[in-house]
């Protein structure tokens, strides 16, 4: 490439070329990348269903990504607005099923309209709202003649639900309930959707009957007429403002002065109020979290997209770039052969494929527990809860560390919105912040594993996922006693076993020796938040080899040896970075010694030697279209240059040789004239 001259570059021939570097990956690549594409799709036939998806989406310029890095604020809201019509036309002509329709939404990078009401607002109808009440507000949902939000987190409380001051106070003689944010730090803050599109929320309000407080609950309010979208009495709602990414959604404020709503508007699947104000619990309240749960796996799903986006541009562009060489007067090597550069993309790529595993893992786990639910048992509901506030901390935490990651890995050029590479980091962020921020769902699942390791020294049964903790600690010899141990899967998720052990029974005697020393049972939990979180980081750090391992090799029955080869070369490669970079915690906790380190970073590196033949492979059987992806560096046909110099010409400074600040400054300024007033 580095030989070609300007005006090869600008024919047009190069737009039916795949770059030569790139071609070669892929001439010698070891494994079928449409067998791996099926799997990832969940089989031929929803391959062959998502291509059509695809076809037929971006046979329309409306959902042509490369054009959005112009758009305004609120000319992204109206486009999403304006897709998410036009999906659901399509969705009604071609019989699509909500699963077709969530591919469509997938492919265009969940660059839609009405995330909330999809997301958060129909499911929390499903699993809060009575029969009576779903059949009531369900169908006008789906249907979108009411448009909807979440609305619980305020300007002044987000993660202390129990804090939330937005009041609902039940007023017998109207038999209704009054809703009041009744002061600046009360109002509602952020919810998606809220500032200028919803006409109903579901608010989450203390309820107040007589002088008592019952806790947080759910009411749905109207906030605007259905007639011309104006703002009903009582409420003020807006859109807080631009944010770092996703501005095509209007997070909002709401200012809730005295608004009256009718009893039947409790969302009252757990808990109602009869007419005489008495307040009656029918489920625990903790099956409210059921919508928390769903959200918090939906976001690992979201994250693995986001992560393959990153990983695709980062791979690919890393095979058409070429920048200097390890020999003098040697010819420019593509980047992605330094070790160095594999050491920054090969992370994201490993985590791409391990959040594939742990979400279909993870989603057969909630099935189980959301229909358990449903039939009012809550059994597993605690299970689950720990299980994805901690899983969802980390795939958040590692997709934002990798993502950017990757955008270094792009040079110069990762820094142009046109690699799209910064775009995906920006939207990925909220991620560690959205549906509970990370640091404290760390904390929940770490409340979770100091009860089951409670249960496990009492001899009692402990639930499956944290089941290691009944085995005898003492017992552990490292599985590593040589080099090539370190290639076994089923070692390094042995080593992972003993860490997270080690790491819960730690902080739990700690807290244990804090309390017999006589600190009260706050001050003992807050001296050792620190250690709490690094064991919650270390038992999901299991649950994500463990998924990973599992699910390769359950491919073994079904799938080509040398598919499953690369995948098992991709996983052992997770499992050895993962314990490099927390090599400090392996060491401390004894799962490994200094010698062990030494093999599994010597492992370590000759497994990127390993992934390096099928990096690009690997990316390609993401199989995604160009318009999802969207970026310059990251396109199927490597023809990175000439993207970014075709998006440069797009650039609207471009399209006029002289600008009006010439005229306004820089005439003066150039020919030496004193300049016009400022
Ligand atoms: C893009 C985006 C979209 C959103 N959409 C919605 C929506 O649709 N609906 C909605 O209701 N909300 C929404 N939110 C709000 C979101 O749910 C909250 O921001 C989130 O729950 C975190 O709460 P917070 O902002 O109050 O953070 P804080 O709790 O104030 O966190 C600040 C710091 O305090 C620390 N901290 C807080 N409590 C503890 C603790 N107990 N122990 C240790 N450390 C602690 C945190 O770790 C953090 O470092 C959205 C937010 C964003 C960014």
């Amino acid at each position: 490439m580095a030989t070609r001259n300007i005006d090869e570059f600008l024919r047009k021939e190069w737009r039916n070329t795949v770059n030569p570097d790139l071609q070669k990956e892929r001439d010698t690549r070891t494994f079928n990348t449409d067998e791996l594409t099926y799997i990832l799709d969940g089989g031929k036939e929803k391959t062959r269903r998502r291509r059509e998806i695809e076809k037929l989406l971006f046979a329309e310029p409306l959902f042509h990504c490369d054009s959005l890095a112009k758009f305004s604020k609120s000319e992204l809201y109206e486009n999403a607005i304006h897709r998410t019509l036009r999906i659901n036309e399509l969705k009604k002509a071609n019989n699509w099923t909500q699963e077709d329709y969530d591919i469509a939404v997938r492919c265009l990078n969940y660059e839609v309209g009405f995330v909330i009401h999809l997301s958060m607002f129909i499911p929390a109808l499903e699993r809060l709202a009575t029969d009576e009440q779903k059949a009531k507000w369900l169908p006008l949902a789906e249907s979108y003649r009411i448009l909807g939000t979440y609305a619980q987190t305020e300007l002044g409380h987000g993660t202390n639900l129990m804090a939330l001051e937005t009041t609902a106070t039940f007023d017998p003689r109207t038999d209704e309930f009054v809703l009041r944010t009744p002061q600046l730090s009360s109002m509602k803050w952020w919810p998606g959707s809220l500032g200028k599109t919803a006409t109903h929320a579901i608010v989450l309000a203390q309820l107040i009957i007589g002088n008592k407080n019952y806790g947080m609950n759910p009411f749905m309010v109207q906030l605007r007429s259905l007639e011309d979208h104006m703002p009903l009495p009582g409420i003020t709602v807006g859109d807080i403002g631009a944010k770092l990414g996703a501005n095509s959604n209007d997070n909002g404020f709401l200012i809730l002065n005295d608004v009256r709503i009718p009893r039947e508007n409790m969302l009252a699947r757990n808990s109602k109020v009869t007419k005489d104000g008495r307040f009656i619990q029918t489920s625990t309240n903790k099956a409210n979290y059921a919508t928390m749960v769903l959200v918090r796996l939906n976001i690992i799903k979201w994250a693995q997209d986001t992560m393959k986006n990153g990983s695709l541009i980062a791979i690919r562009y890393s095979a058409v770039r070429r920048q200097s060489s390890l020999q003098a007067g040697g010819p420019e090597m593509q980047v992605l052969d330094y070790q160095t550069q594999q050491y920054k993309i090969f992370p994201g790529l490993a985590v791409s494929y391990a959040l594939f595993f742990t979400h279909e893992a993870m989603m057969k786990e909630y099935e189980i527990a959301y229909a358990q639910i449903m039939r009012g048992n809550n059994q597993l509901l605690g299970q689950i809860h720990g299980q994805l506030s901690g899983l969802k901390a980390l795939v958040s935490d590692l997709v934002t560390y990798e993502l950017e990651m990757c955008r270094r890995s792009c040079g110069g050029h990762g820094y142009l919105k046109a690699s799209v590479i910064g775009e995906t980091l920006l939207h990925a962020l909220p991620l560690v912040t959205v549906e509970g921020e990370n640091t404290v769902m760390y904390l929940q699942c770490a409340r979770y594993l100091m009860k089951q390791i409670a249960k496990a020294l009492a001899g009692q049964d402990v639930d499956e996922p944290a089941s290691y903790l009944k085995q005898d600690i003492h017992l552990y010899t490292c599985p590593v006693q040589k080099g090539e141990h370190c290639t076994n899967p089923i070692s390094l998720m042995k080593i992972y076993t003993h860490r997270a052990h080690s790491a819960i029974a730690s902080v739990a005697r700690q807290l244990q020796f804090d309390l017999e020393s006589g600190k009260d049972q706050s001050s003992a939990f807050n001296n050792n938040l620190v250690s709490l979180v690094q064991a919650a980081k270390a038992h999901c750090q299991l649950c994500m080899i463990k998924h990973f391992v599992e699910g390769v090799s359950a491919l073994e029955r079904t799938c080509s040896e040398n598919l499953v080869s690369v995948l098992t070369q991709l996983c052992l490669y997770f499992g050895l970075h993962g314990i490099v970079t927390s090599s400090g915690e392996f060491l401390e906790s004894e799962a490994i010694g200094l010698q062990q380190l030494e093999w599994i970073k010597a492992e370590e590196l000759k497994s990127l030697a390993a992934i390096r033949p099928n990096a690009v492979a690997l990316v390609d059987a993401f199989d995604m279209h160009d318009q999802t992806v969207m970026s310059a560096l990251g396109r199927y046909d490597g023809n990175a240059y000439q993207h970014l110099f075709e998006a440069a010409k797009r650039e609207p400074m471009n399209q006029t040789e002289v600008l009006p600040a010439y005229y306004k400054y820089l005439r003066d300024l150039i020919k030496g004239q004193p300049q016009a007033k400022l």
